[in-house]
Formats: structure tokens, C-alpha cells, sequence
């Protein structure tokens, strides 16, 4: 590589294809923090965290010098022509956010690597920058998580079955606002398999994603978090394994449980099972008035579950829930939009209800 001091000589064809990579890869990162930035500043108000992604941009922009510029070719490169089909598909915000948090930390690692053969002030500096940028992510989609959490009135509880991936995209395009991946039989590297793409496929529609009983599975997909029993990991230890930014749900089928749950720091329970319900054969019904309890006592997000479908939906929202939990009402279902649809339009209307009530006093 040519000394960089004043005007470099021009550089030959190895070093001008690392100066292009260089180049595209400054303006990727830029571009990237540019439209997460606009989202700290517009969307959460959040001051220290634009002031945080500007330095970085600034700082990219000091590294991007005219020897890098001079060596762009648009029209000669074969990547300009190429988009990839989920980069049409981002259907809000979240998906937008981690698009670009991925993107940012792509070029971060390409701008290390290749750096290496051009400033090591550069490499080192993107190196750096990889993690700050995790940390931020963490924080801004760790929020965004908790605030999705309180948003979502819908949760789709998996059973294994054939068709598994297209039953949950289908209830997604219904509305579904939360997935959790339950299987109690699998070999594990199936499960692997399928709980990182149902992941992908949450994140495509902006839903959340959690996984049942396992943090060890959570944490190698990424999921957004977990649920755990009575009879699972305590709280407080997988709040160790999972940290702040992720949710940890709890069951609980009793006031004790409840108010146990809360105290350890749950971020939202399971309220149930309301009726009796082969998925969970041989557990006793907690029923309505335990849902009653709930309306009346309980300070986290919390959803009803157990035997709940489209005819007895109604009543369990009169009881109080606002959201609610099923597995067989999707995954039998011959429609999976609709009923999710369903779900979804009831649980609004019902919300909209409380919020009026609570405002009218
Ligand atoms: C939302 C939700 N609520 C309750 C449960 C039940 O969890 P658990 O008692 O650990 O039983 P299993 O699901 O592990 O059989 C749940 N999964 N989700
Ligand atoms: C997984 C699970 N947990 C429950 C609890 O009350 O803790 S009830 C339940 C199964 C819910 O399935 P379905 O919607 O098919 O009745
Ligand atoms: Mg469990």
C-alpha cells in the first residue's frame, strides 16, 4: 500500500479493489447509522443516543479519504445491481432497525478486516465501533422490546406439526404479535434449526419471538426472550444468562404465583389455564376467577391461556384480559389469518374499552 501522506500514487489493481471495499463499505456504515440516528431522534427523542450515532458517522466520514473516493466505480460494480427480497418485505420499524443494525455491523467487520491492509487507526477504530454499535442495539431494540411487549395483545404458543412455518406466517399476516417456539420432543439440533428460522420469520413481520423453557436456545438464536414454568429455570437466574434486554415470562396458576412471579422480576406472565385443555393434559383449571384476579391485581403484562378459542374468547375478556395466549386455536386452525384476525380485532376493541373506562374514571 502507498504511503498515505498528500496525494497517493495511483494504486494497483489488488490495493484499488481493497480501496473500493473500503470506500463501499464507509458509505454502508454511514448510510446504516444514518437511518437508526433518524429513528433516536424522531421517533424514541432520545438525545444521547443520536449525539452518540452523529460522532460515529463523523468519525467514519474522517476515515472516508479522497484516495478511497477516487477509486469508486458504480457503474462497474456487479453489487449495485443486486437487492435482496427481504429488503422489500420491512413491514415496521423494528424490521427497518435490525436491518440496519445488521447492515452497520457487516461493513464494521468488512472495514476491520480490510483495514488491516490500509490504516490500522482505521481497523482498530471499526473494531471498536462493532461493539458499540452491539451495545446500542441492545439498548434501543431491548427497549423497543419491552415497549413491543406491552403493545401485543396476541401470542401464538407453537405444538410441533408438519406445516409449522407457513401455520405461523400465516397467523403473523393475521396479527399475531407474539410467537413462542414450544416443543418438548425434539432432538435438539432440529430444534436449533427451526427455532432460528421461525425466529427470522418473526422478525420479518415485527413479532416478537420467545422460546420455551430453554435459555441456552434463547440465547443461541437470539430469540427476544423466553417463558419459563413454575418448574423451569428461577427467574433471577435466567435473568443472569439473558440480561436486562430480553423478556422473561413466568406461568403461574395462582395469586402466590402471580405475585412470586412479579417480585422476581418477570417481565409479563401466563395467567391459566383458564379451562382445561388437552395441551397441557392433567393440569387443573385455574379458571375465571383467577383472570379476575389478575384484572385486579396484576402490575405486569399478562395473558390468559389455556382452552381459549373464538367462542369462548369473549367471555374471557369480560373477565378482564386484555391479551391472550392460545396454541390449538391457531395451529388446528383451517384458517390461521382469520382467526388470528379474529383475535386480534377482539383483543383491540377490548383494550380500547379499558383505556376508555380508565379515562372516564
Ligand atoms: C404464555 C405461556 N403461559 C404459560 C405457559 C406454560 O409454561 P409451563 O408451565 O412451563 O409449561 P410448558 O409450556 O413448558 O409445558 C407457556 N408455555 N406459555
Ligand atoms: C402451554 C400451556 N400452558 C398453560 C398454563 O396454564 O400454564 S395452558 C397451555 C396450553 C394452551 O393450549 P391451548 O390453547 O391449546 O389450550
Ligand atoms: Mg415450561
Amino acid at each position: 500500500m502507498p504511503e498515505l501522506t498528500g496525494l497517493p500514487a495511483l494504486p494497483n489493481h489488488a490495493d484499488a479493489a481493497v480501496y473500493r471495499i473500503l470506500d463501499a463499505n464507509l458509505d454502508r456504515a454511514r448510510e446504516g447509522l444514518r437511518v437508526i440516528e433518524e429513528w433516536c431522534r424522531f421517533g424514541l427523542n432520545n438525545s444521547a443516543q443520536t449525539e452518540q450515532l452523529k460522532h460515529l458517522r463523523q468519525t467514519l466520514a474522517q476515515w472516508h479519504a479522497p484516495e478511497l473516493r477516487l477509486c469508486r466505480d458504480t457503474p462497474g460494480d456487479p453489487g449495485t445491481a443486486l437487492t435482496h427480497s427481504q429488503e422489500a418485505e420491512r413491514t415496521n420499524v423494528t424490521a427497518v432497525l435490525q436491518a440496519n443494525f445488521c447492515r452497520v455491523q457487516e461493513a464494521l467487520r468488512a472495514l476491520e478486516e480490510y483495514g488491516k491492509l490500509y490504516r490500522d487507526d482505521l481497523a482498530a477504530g471499526s473494531k471498536a465501533m462493532r461493539y458499540q454499535v452491539y451495545a446500542l442495539e441492545s439498548e434501543i431494540l431491548g427497549g423497543h422490546r419491552l415497549q413491543r411487549l406491552r403493545q401485543g395483545l396476541t401470542y401464538l404458543v407453537t405444538s410441533p406439526c408438519d406445516r409449522l412455518l407457513p401455520i405461523v406466517e400465516a397467523a403473523l399476516q393475521g396479527g399475531i404479535a407474539l410467537v413462542q417456539y414450544r416443543d418438548k420432543d425434539t432432538d435438539d439440533y432440529l430444534r436449533l434449526e427451526l427455532a432460528q428460522k421461525l425466529k427470522d420469520l418473526c422478525h420479518r413481520y415485527g413479532a416478537l419471538f420467545l422460546i420455551n423453557d430453554r435459555v441456552d436456545l434463547a440465547l443461541a438464536v437470539e430469540a427476544d426472550g423466553v417463558h419459563l414454568g413454575q418448574t423451569d429455570l428461577p427467574v433471577f437466574t435466567a435473568r443472569q444468562l439473558l440480561g436486562n434486554q430480553r423478556i422473561i415470562g413466568r406461568s403461574t396458576t395462582s395469586p402466590d404465583e402471580m405475585q412470586r412471579a412479579i417480585a422476581e422480576g418477570a417481565d409479563y406472565i401466563g395467567v391459566g389455564p383458564v379451562y382445561t385443555t388437552p395441551t397441557k393434559p392433567g393440569k387443573a383449571a385455574a379458571g375465571l376467577d383467577y383472570v379476575r384476579y389478575a384484572a385486579e391485581h396484576a402490575t405486569v403484562p399478562w395473558y390468559a391461556i389455556g382452552g381459549i378459542n373464538t367462542e369462548n374468547l369473549s367471555e374471557v375478556l369480560q373477565t378482564g384480559a386484555e391479551r391472550v395466549a392460545v396454541v390449538r386455536a391457531l395451529i388446528e386452525a383451517e384458517n390461521p389469518t382469520l382467526i388470528a384476525q379474529y383475535f386480534a380485532a377482539q383483543t383491540n376493541h377490548r383494550r380500547a374499552f379499558h383505556t376508555v373506562a380508565a379515562s372516564t374514571g
